[in-house]
């Protein structure tokens, strides 16, 4: 039987039936508790379910749904390393890379929690080097500028993080710029390589595989670089100038990058979920090993909670199925994700990887077509600034769209009145904002005068998530409710979230498309595809003569 045949599912449908047509104003006239009854406050975070199109009753059947589909056993078998990953036949294990050293973890009889803490006291000495000006370049000089040279999972979790924590570097360690290079057609290496200097610029290299194509075509270009530049052999380069973090040691050291500047991670932690892995090297370098360490601890908390706490009160769990109601039984598919704060610039874009990467599916885990919606698609952008770009669809479109605003209650708490004043600014918008979209122009007494293309209809659901202030330890919690959310929800659709076959396919194609480029004759594509490369020939033949 299909999850969407089974009686919990099926309980459901008949009660979205009444609730598909109540307007949130009336959900709010009706019971003046909601806030009350639907928000709720762990490990760092708050969630405020109010503007969701839920009832109590909604909040039950999800959590029947929940049951039905074994959701404790299957959390279970997440943090205790069963092989959740049924295509690659492995564990997901990130919830380990954030669990102290002294608690150990048996995996097949084996205890992991050693080898990841090495690991990262490895990541944490080079750190210091670094750090401490220690780790020289070729002609003696300290370490300036840091380029991490990743893509996905290797690039947007220690970008994200730089930036939302770029404030807690403390003050004794020396000014280091870090930069971050993922683009394929080195757009962000070209820009970068002319003004640093090479003698003091480090490249880590990040690559779980150590063979994406997008890494390693930047890696060659900037060892290129080095060595135009130096006129030193390669192995002296690398050995001063390339960190390599990957899963696939022997690829690095083929790479050029010896062993002592590889730093190590393992092939049961997925690219997306690997920020709290080694490949967090360049979140360290921003914000200290301490404050890295604080994160994970911040990360633990949520994996406690979430491990923890029964249905009805678990952040992640309820995040999840009140997606599910969204998705599946209001049909929304859209998603936006709206910081109010700045800093948090790069949270969008690290969930449309760790959403739509993990959850973009539809065949179940034993291979069968679905015949339900899984995830939505994700976009976002800091709220403020989205309010002068795509909000008018919101309040005004034809598309139904779940929001998910965040912001910290305090901010600039020694830095200044006017500044804190901002802060207050932000946040009456993002209030200002949730609150229109649930309950439309009925916030204004006369409204039903005014014409057609000024009326807001409102009943947009939205999920307000509050912390006290932007912390390492409050980030990290905040990152691993999404990953927790996206694990609830794949439980329930039946998927797996940890592999991502659906990326692979293109690399080929492009690999065997590439040498049509140069040649003068394409072979047999498409009409579009041929049609494509010969202008591409023609433009690169009119521009060699
Ligand atoms: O770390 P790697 O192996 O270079 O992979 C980078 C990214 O590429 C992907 O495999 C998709 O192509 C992501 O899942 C991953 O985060």
């Amino acid at each position: 039987m299909t999850v969407n045949n089974s009686p919990a599912w099926q309980a459901l449908s008949a009660h979205a039936n009444k609730v598909r047509e109540k307007h949130l104003t009336e959900m709010f006239a009706e019971d003046s508790e909601r806030y009350d009854k639907f928000s709720f406050r762990a490990a760092h975070c708050l969630t405020d379910f109010s503007k969701q199109r839920i009832t109590s009753t909604t909040l039950q059947l999800l959590i029947d749904l929940a049951e039905q589909q074994k959701l404790p056993q299957r959390i279970e078998a997440l943090f205790s390393g069963e092989k959740v990953n049924l295509s690659e036949n492995r564990p997901a294990l990130h919830t380990a890379l954030r669990q102290p050293a002294d608690q150990p973890l048996l995996v097949e009889g084996v205890d992991i929690s050693e080898e990841i803490h090495a690991s990262l006291e490895k990541m944490e000495t080079l750190v210091d080097q670094i750090h401490n000006g220690q780790w020289r370049g070729y002609d003696g000089s300290p370490i300036k500028n840091v380029v991490n040279i990743g893509v996905g999972g290797s690039d947007l979790g220690p970008l994200m993080t730089c930036r939302a924590l770029s404030m807690f570097a403390p003050e004794h360690i020396r000014d280091i710029d870090i930069h971050f290079v993922s683009s394929m057609d080195g757009s962000h290496l070209a820009g970068l390589l002319t003004h640093i200097d090479p003698a003091s610029t480090l490249f880590i290299v990040s690559s779980k595989s150590f063979s994406t194509i997008d890494t390693l075509a930047n890696a060659n270009t900037a060892r290129e670089w080095l060595v135009d530049t130096s006129g030193l052999p390669l192995e002296l380069i690398s050995q001063h100038h390339f960190i390599g973090i990957t899963a696939s040691p022997e690829k690095a050291a083929d790479w050029g990058i010896p062993e002592k500047n590889q730093l190590h991670f393992w092939d049961w932690t997925g690219g997306r979920y690997s920020m709290w892995s080694v490949i967090g090297m360049a979140i360290a370098l921003q914000i200290g090993n301490k404050n890295f360490r604080q994160m994970l601890a911040g990360a633990h908390q949520m994996d406690t909670h979430f491990r923890s706490a029964p249905p009805a009160e678990n952040l992640p769990v309820l995040m999840a199925m009140i997606g599910i109601w969204n998705i599946n039984f209001l049909d929304i598919h859209a998603h936006a994700v709206l910081p109010y704060d700045g800093r948090l610039e790069h949270v969008p874009a690290y969930l449309e990887q760790l959403e739509m990467e993990s959850n973009g599916k539809s065949v179940t885990l034993n291979g069968e077509k679905l015949n339900y919606a899984t995830c939505p698609i994700l976009w976002g952008e800091v709220g403020p600034n989205a309010q002068h770009a795509f909000y008018q669809l919101l309040h005004q479109g034809t598309e139904s769209v779940m929001c998910d605003f965040i912001a910290p209650a305090l901010r600039y708490q020694d830095q200044g009145e006017d500044l804190q004043a901002q802060h207050q600014l932000a946040l009456a918008n993002c209030l200002a904002q949730s609150r229109l979209l649930a309950l439309g122009d009925s916030v204004l007494d006369d409204a039903d005068t005014a014409p057609a293309h000024k009326r807001y209809r409102g009943n947009q659901p939205s999920t307000t998530i509050m912390f006290d202030t932007l912390s390492p330890a409050s980030f990290g919690a905040l990152i691993a409710m999404y990953e927790h959310k996206v694990y609830v929800q794949s439980v329930i659709w039946e998927i797996n979230p940890f592999d991502q076959w659906g990326v692979e396919l293109g690399k080929q194609v492009a690999t065997s498309l590439l040498d049509q480029f140069t040649e003068q004759t394409s072979s047999a594509t498409d009409s579009s595809t041929e049609g494509l490369i010969r202008y591409v020939q023609q433009q690169r033949r009119e521009n060699q003569s």
